[in-house]
């Protein structure tokens, strides 16, 4: 952006495997991920000394200080800088609040020094490298290995329910950690196909998301009543869920139905990509 803004763009696992658990814990992933055309925004100007500000709806609640991944990112980086977070995405969400801004500000500092990131995102976060991509992609290990996809845009309404859950805690809820990993990908569909294929998939955390946050469930319940809905799922941990649309005017008309029901919950109509 030429204000020198960057979006953070919400992230989504239209899958989440999680086929296994490595000795130091991580767990093992195999998910398809796709970024929307909302998120929080991020600006970075060189400083003298590290500072952040935080502004948006969300903005309770996040750390200012140098507990803050964009901090973080900036550190990683290796230049001191003011950042601005403009913090439009519920936190804690699983949509990769954190992990997007900061691969954002990485965005940001790499325009703003004209030079790359020499290490590996990975050490920001898990989420981290697919987030540097922020299109379409396969995610794999315990985030370290992204596979950039070609896929057509997919319309879809994002619902978080108001409830906070914390990633650690969800993955060690689960029962089974060690499932399946996704089936072939269906090589040059169109975008039924796609939905067909990602409808036959899975989210492995769902289940213990929802031990925790019953009222996943009935966010996901209120998105399947819609008609045209062709897939409905969880994103990350949670506690924000998805439905795809075979347009995007459908995805509007459901995300002014949902928020007209439930005014307390976030509710957005985006495109993915
Ligand atoms: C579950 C996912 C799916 O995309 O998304 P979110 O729900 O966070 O959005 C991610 O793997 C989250 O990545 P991220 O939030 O960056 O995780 P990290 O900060 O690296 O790790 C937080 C904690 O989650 C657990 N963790 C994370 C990633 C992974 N592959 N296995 C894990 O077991 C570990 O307990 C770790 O201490
Ligand atoms: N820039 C940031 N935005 C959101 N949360 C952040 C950020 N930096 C650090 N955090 C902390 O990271 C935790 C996880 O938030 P987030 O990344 O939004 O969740 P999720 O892992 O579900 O995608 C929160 O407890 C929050 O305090």
């Amino acid at each position: 952006m030429s204000d020198g803004w960057v979006l953070a763009p919400a992230k989504v696992n239209l899958t989440l495997h999680v086929t296994g658990q490595r000795d130091d814990g991580y767990h093992v992933l195999d998910s398809l991920v796709m970024f929307a055309d909302i998120g929080d925004r991020v600006r970075v100007t060189p400083a003298p000394q590290m500072g952040l500000t935080i502004s948006g709806a969300f903005a309770g609640n996040i750390p200012d200080d140098a507990r803050n991944l964009c901090w973080k990112a900036a550190e990683a980086f290796g230049e001191t800088v003011q950042i601005e977070l403009e913090k439009n995405l519920p936190a804690e969400a699983g949509i990769g609040g954190g992990s997007s801004d900061a691969a954002a500000v990485l965005r940001a500092m790499e325009a703003t020094f004209g030079r790359a990131f020499e290490r590996d995102p990975i050490v920001l976060g898990a989420d981290v490298p697919v987030c540097c991509v922020a299109h379409a992609a396969r995610m794999q290990g315990i985030g370290e290995h992204v596979l950039p996809l070609s896929m057509k845009p997919i319309a879809a309404v994002l619902v978080n329910p108001g409830v906070a859950v914390s990633t650690p805690e969800v993955f060690r809820a689960m029962t089974h950690r060690n499932n399946p990993p996704m089936t072939d990908w269906p090589e040059g569909g169109g975008t039924p196909e796609a939905l067909g294929w990602i409808a036959l998939q899975r989210n492995d955390m769902e289940a213990a998301a929802i031990a925790r946050q019953p009222v996943i469930a009935v966010a996901l319940a209120e998105i399947q009543r819609r008609a045209d809905v062709k897939v409905s799922r969880m994103s990350g941990s949670g506690a924000t869920c998805f439905g795809l649309f075979p347009n995007y005017a459908a995805a509007c008309n459901a995300a002014t139905v949902l928020a007209e029901k439930h005014p307390g919950w976030w509710v957005r109509a985006v495109t993915l990509q």
